[in-house]
């Protein structure tokens, strides 16, 4: 608005000091009768204003051949962008809003804050897993305080051709400059942050000192908030932490019961929900799901009762819809084989036996429809929010992971590759106890790349006892109950699918799962 009325007043002008200039030479019009001392202060103004024009027009196309020369369709740098989200479409991270508060007050008020001599952090780094709200955060804090939001990914800016990175970073910090208050939010920021080599040369180091040498020429004049986000907080170069660049770290992490139950609540709110449906229980069935899970349950239910030709989505569409997202979507028509589906079968059953008899998790489930890749599965959730697990609870997870394994071995005499995911998970695990958790013969200690102190055999052979005692408890357990878990395989060989409900009932009624489990 304001830069057309500068040019509506540039032309009107421009157009009187022709006239003038005109007017002046022939003395033909005598339009006016200014003097010439008048005539040339307006010629003055009008040259100085078409040279500001100029100027700041030139500026802008520079700022926008140097993003656009780099064959980029950058529209986050390109366009206004200020997000209609706020802090109320952000459900739970409380203590996160809190501390956003202080960057949104300065924003809004930065004058009080310069007269105290106070200094607003410029950088902020949001770190934790992947999907839990870190790029709605941010844009909610732009849309808190009607800030630019500029978007962009740290691969963006990893290119082959040196300086290409580092021109991409002074572009984008000009925009954020112009139209400031700005928030830069950069995503993935590890792939231009990630600790320097001793070659300082190479084309990412120019981009990362590029991106230090913005932060640091940040002036009290625009307001320019950077935040980062990376899974990876211990890849990042100590330069980029330092104070007055990212010097504040805040951790976001997987939803609690609570804020599960809140941002249900956010994603459902215009959906039409049947009274079937029970928000807390989703919530409790949902545990270690992330924020973008759940959004992509509710909105998958959505999709499942419209398919069902529904008028309200119930709890049967929920559930579907959970299923959906934890296992992949179900194969139609599938062509299993005969034998296959048989082994699955066992496969299935062993997990949910072994899992049922130790306790591990809840088991709300058991299938043998194919999903995604998986050919079975069983749905399974903690009955209570834990954050502390026992070397015991760890030791029998593992055991629940290695039962389908060990259900082929006793029932088939063979081992197949439906066991691959389970080995993954479970070594992991046991993983874990040796390096970090302080559970096998090496002691309490934790074992890091950085400082070697047992050779990787060490680790392996400690991993390796984990997982052969795990294997074989959960043969035993196999063994005594081969029975039962028949009866589960073919329930599944027939009906495709038990629920916690069935599972209860089979096993009540015959009341003889043996219980040596330990
Ligand atoms: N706390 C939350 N409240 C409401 N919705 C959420 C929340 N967390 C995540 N979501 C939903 O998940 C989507 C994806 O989240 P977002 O992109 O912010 O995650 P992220 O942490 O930036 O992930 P990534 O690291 O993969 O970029 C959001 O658009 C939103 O729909
Ligand atoms: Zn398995």
């Amino acid at each position: 608005m304001k830069n057309k009325l500068f040019k509506i007043c540039l032309v009107s002008l421009t157009i009187i000091s022709f006239i003038l200039l005109y007017d002046t030479l022939f003395r033909s019009i005598n339009i006016s009768n200014l003097k010439i001392g008048e005539r040339i202060f307006i010629w003055l103004v009008t040259g100085s204003m078409f040279f500001y024009y100029k100027k700041s027009n030139g500026d802008r196309q520079l700022v926008m051949a140097s993003i656009n020369s780099d064959k980029k369709s950058d529209d986050n740098f390109s366009k206004k962008n200020r997000p209609n989200v706020s802090f109320k479409d952000v459900a739970g991270l409380e203590e996160v809003k809190e501390e956003m508060q202080e960057i949104i007050d300065f924003i809004n008020d930065s004058e009080k804050f310069h007269k105290m001599g106070a200094k607003i952090p410029n950088g902020i780094l949001f770190h934790g897993p992947p999907g839990t709200g870190k790029t709605l955060l941010a844009k909610a804090v732009a849309g808190e305080t009607n800030s630019t939001f500029l978007y962009s990914s740290g691969s963006e800016f990893v290119e082959k051709y040196v300086g290409v990175g580092a021109k991409r970073i002074r572009g984008l910090f000009e925009k954020a400059r112009k139209d400031s208050p700005t928030i830069i939010f950069i995503d993935e920021i590890d792939a231009i942050g990630c600790k320097r080599n001793m070659d300082s040369n190479n084309e990412k180091d120019q981009t990362l000192n590029q991106l230090l040498v913005e932060m640091d020429g940040f002036s009290d004049k625009s307001t320019v908030i950077i935040i980062g986000a990376t899974n990876r907080l211990d890849l990042l170069d100590e330069a980029l932490l330092r104070p007055g660049r990212f010097d504040r770290h805040i951790y976001i992490g997987n939803p609690n019961l609570k804020a599960r139950e809140d941002i249900f609540n956010v994603h459902i709110k215009n959906k039409p929900i049947d009274k079937s449906v029970n928000i807390g229980d989703l919530s409790r069935k949902t545990h270690g799901f992330t924020g973008a899970q759940l959004a992509s349950i509710a909105n998958e239910a959505a999709i499942i009762a419209v398919r069902n030709k529904k008028k309200k989505i119930d709890n049967i569409d929920f559930n579907a819809a959970i299923e959906r997202v934890v296992a992949g979507l179900e194969v139609k028509h599938p062509t299993v084989l005969k034998k296959e589906r048989n082994i699955v079968a066992h496969h299935e059953a062993g997990h949910a036996i072994v899992g049922k008899l130790l306790n591990s998790d809840m088991i709300q489930k058991i299938s043998i429809v194919p999903r995604g890749e998986a050919l079975g599965y069983v749905l399974n959730f903690p009955d209570e929010e834990r954050y502390l697990l026992t070397q015991q609870e760890l030791y029998n997870k593992i055991i629940v992971l290695l039962a389908g394994r060990a259900a082929e071995k006793i029932c088939f005499d063979e081992v197949t590759t439906g066991a691959q995911n389970d080995l993954k998970k479970a070594t992991k695990l046991a993983n874990n106890m040796v390096c970090n958790y302080g559970m096998s013969s090496l002691g309490n200690i934790s074992i890091d790349e950085t400082h070697i102190r047992y050779s990787i055999d060490t680790i392996n052979t400690e991993v390796k006892t984990i997982m052969e005692d795990c294997y074989s408890k959960a043969l035993d357990i196999i063994r005594n109950n081969e029975h039962i878990l028949k009866e589960v395989a073919n329930y599944l060989l027939e009906k495709e699918t038990m629920d916690k409900e069935q599972l209860d009932i089979l096993l009540n009624k015959k009341d003889n799962l043996s219980k040596t489990a330990n």
